[in-house]
């Protein structure tokens, strides 16, 4: 784990309307912030995922990462020469304000927490960017609704982003990705413990959010995968292996995540065209001035190349294609191919 830390901001005005008095941000670091602050890079984290970018051993527990390869000494992000940022994204459960923090009453948020954009989310980083005294990445980098925050700043914030690695993801949710993402809402919403948004603290919604994440899950890997694993397979307790495995994902989701934060990200998600209010995508890329490395996953449903051939094209850079048997989970999974891309776009 690096080392995590705290920042309490002011005030945040929302895209869609209305203040939240305050945001309270969880990261990590890792190496050290050069003295003229030009070797910080920011990792953004996917919808589940949050500052872990490296996982470390606690005194009883474990602490997951999900890109541990790609952080520390001699690694694509070499912390011997980067300082390397990842906070925990706005509207979160990991140390971030979200519908499951404290409202000023001092119950949670929930049902009242406001809508937020990938926009809220991105001024939120530059808030922390702004308090570490980073005033430009070397290079912003993220997959998936990480990418989508990559992209966000580069179109945003083009004189804070040197370089951007835009990986898995789209410059406009499809409609595939709102139908599955308000299915998985509405499967959260079923749920009697649900409460409408206000469920006391404890385990809340997990049946629910289980399912989400179940038909989430389906849409992160393959087809060719999932029946190469599982086929038709019955196993001995007479659940279809498939199901069995869904199933194990849905419970360990439905341990670690708030139902609540996964709401409003997936909204975050729906809502997400970063070419809203200028002029349509082709404008909004054509402010990036941000070296690019953008790259997908050659079996990713979720997130089909034709999305990153749309940024790669208006970026005028070549689409770069991971191969994967796993889909959208590749992202995550091909740590090598992903580690050769993020070194060429450093060094470049
Ligand atoms: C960027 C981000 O922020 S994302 C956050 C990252 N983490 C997560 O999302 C956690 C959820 N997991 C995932 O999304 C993906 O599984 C990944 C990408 C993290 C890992 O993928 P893989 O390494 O291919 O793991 P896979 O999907 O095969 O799952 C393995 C698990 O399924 C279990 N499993 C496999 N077959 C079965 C079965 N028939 N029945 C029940 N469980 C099964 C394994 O025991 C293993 O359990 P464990 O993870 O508790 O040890
Ligand atoms: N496994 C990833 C996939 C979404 O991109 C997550 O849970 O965030």
């Amino acid at each position: 784990m690096g080392d995590r830390r705290f920042l309490d901001l002011g005030p945040l005005q929302l895209e869609r309307g209305g203040t939240l008095p305050g945001v309270r941000v969880a990261y990590e670091t890792w190496g050290t912030l050069a003295p003229d602050a030009g070797n910080a890079v920011l990792v953004e984290h996917a919808l589940t995922g949050d500052s872990h970018v490296v996982g470390a051993a606690g005194p009883g527990h474990a602490t997951a990462g999900w890109w541990p390869s790609l952080v520390g000494p001699g690694a694509p992000l070499d912390t011997d020469e980067l300082f390397v940022v990842c906070a925990n994204v706005l509207g979160g459960c990991q140390g971030t304000t979200g519908p499951s923090s404290a409202a000023p009453d001092g119950a949670p948020w929930g049902s009242r927490f406001p809508a937020v954009t990938v926009g809220d989310q991105v001024a939120v980083e530059a808030a922390v960017a702004d308090a570490l005294g980073i005033g430009r990445w070397r290079a912003v980098l993220g997959g998936s609704m990480g990418g989508m925050r990559a992209l966000e700043w580069a179109v945003s914030r083009p004189e804070r982003v040197a370089g951007l690695f835009f990986l898995a993801s789209g410059a406009v949710a499809s409609a595939d990705q709102i139908g599955t993402q308000t299915t998985q809402q509405a499967a959260v919403r079923s749920d009697p413990a649900w409460a409408g948004g206000d469920y006391a603290p404890g385990p809340g919604p997990v049946s629910g959010l289980g399912i989400a994440r179940r038909i989430a899950h389906l849409t992160y890997r393959s087809d060719l995968e999932l029946g190469a694993r599982f086929g038709n397979h019955v196993q001995d307790d007479g659940r279809f292996a498939v199901a069995s495995y869904l199933e194990h994902h849905a419970t360990k989701l439905a341990a670690r995540f708030d139902a609540g934060s996964y709401v409003v990200l997936t909204e975050a998600m729906n809502g997400w065209d970063v070419g809203r209010g200028r002029g349509g995508v082709p404008a909004a890329l054509s402010r990036v001035s941000a070296r690019a490395v953008v790259a997908g996953v050659d079996t990713d449903r979720l997130y089909p190349l034709a999305q990153q051939q749309q940024v790669a094209d208006a970026l005028g850079v070549p689409l770069r294609v991971v191969p994967s048997p796993y889909g959208h989970d590749g992202f995550l999974l091909e740590t090598e191919a992903v580690g050769v891309l993020v070194r060429e776009l450093l060094a470049s």
